[in-house]
């Protein structure tokens, strides 16, 4: 898949980029823990920076994590480690992060250093795999079903229908799954002809999430435009 950088407006799907700034110095920055913030600048050299989980909608995600005392969750997707960090600053000492990436070198190079130098590294299982695989050996062993309190998926986007049903096994009812790029930098809602050809393919994956999602009976679901769009399920 080609990776195209979006604009700041772009990613952040609101009416100008200038509002996104904003709302970035105004409400997310200055409560940025410092460690998130050297993560966040780290990974800037990176060239493809533009995919690292927005600041906004990680405040978010740090919010509902409070809100519902997480202690067990699942990333699917880890990058450089900023949603990592923030998941493993959140929780508490003694909660678990089971992290899966296809590839842990960025990580390594990039979040890990910061992840052990802010003394977090026993909160977290970090497991470099496909998810998919990762999800079916978690539900072979049934102390694993409905165990996890919150999940937040932000990877390969074709598969997140297939993640899906493995989360649900794997929640607690009440239990949270958050998928991050559900409103595809504001394509989804685009004619066709006016998307950018790199953008198609995956834009058709996001609407069929979304339309899956909206049909589900077995979640809750609010889809916020934070980031490149946040959609929260809440298992029933
Ligand atoms: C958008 S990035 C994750 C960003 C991260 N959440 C952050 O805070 O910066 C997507 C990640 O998904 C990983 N990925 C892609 N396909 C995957 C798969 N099938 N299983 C697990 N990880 C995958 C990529 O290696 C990449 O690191
Ligand atoms: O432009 C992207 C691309 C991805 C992406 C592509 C392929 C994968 O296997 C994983 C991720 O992810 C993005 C992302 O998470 C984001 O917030 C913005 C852009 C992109």
């Amino acid at each position: 898949m080609e990776l195209t950088p979006a604009t700041a407006a772009e990613r952040g799907l609101l009416q100008t980029e200038q509002l996104y700034e904003y709302i970035l110095k105004t409400s997310v920055y200055p409560r940025e823990p410092e460690l998130l913030k050297e993560i966040r600048d780290l990974s800037s050299s990176h060239p493809q920076a533009f995919i690292a989980t927005a600041p906004d909608a990680g405040q978010f995600m740090a919010m509902i994590l409070k809100l519902i005392n997480a202690k067990k969750t699942i990333e699917i997707g880890v990058f450089t480690g900023y949603s990592l960090l923030l998941t493993a600053l959140t929780i508490p000492d003694d909660g678990k992060i089971t992290a899966i990436d296809i590839d842990r070198s960025t990580y390594d190079r990039i979040g890990l250093p910061v992840v052990k130098k802010a003394g977090l590294t026993h909160k977290i299982n970090f497991i470099e795999s496909p998810a998919l695989l990762v999800l079916e050996q978690l539900l072979r062993d049934p102390e694993n079903h409905e165990s996890f309190d919150f999940a937040f998926v932000d990877a390969d986007k074709n598969n997140y229908a297939n993640y899906h049903e493995k989360l649900l096994k794997l929640l607690k009812p009440g239990g949270i799954i958050m998928y991050d790029n559900t409103l595809w930098g504001g394509t989804v809602a685009m004619d066709e002809e006016f998307v950018p050809p790199g953008r198609l393919e995956t834009r058709v994956h996001a609407m069929d999430l979304n339309r899956k999602l909206a049909a589900d009976s077995r979640v809750e679901i609010s889809q916020l435009p934070l980031g490149d769009g946040l959609t929260m399920c809440r298992r029933l």
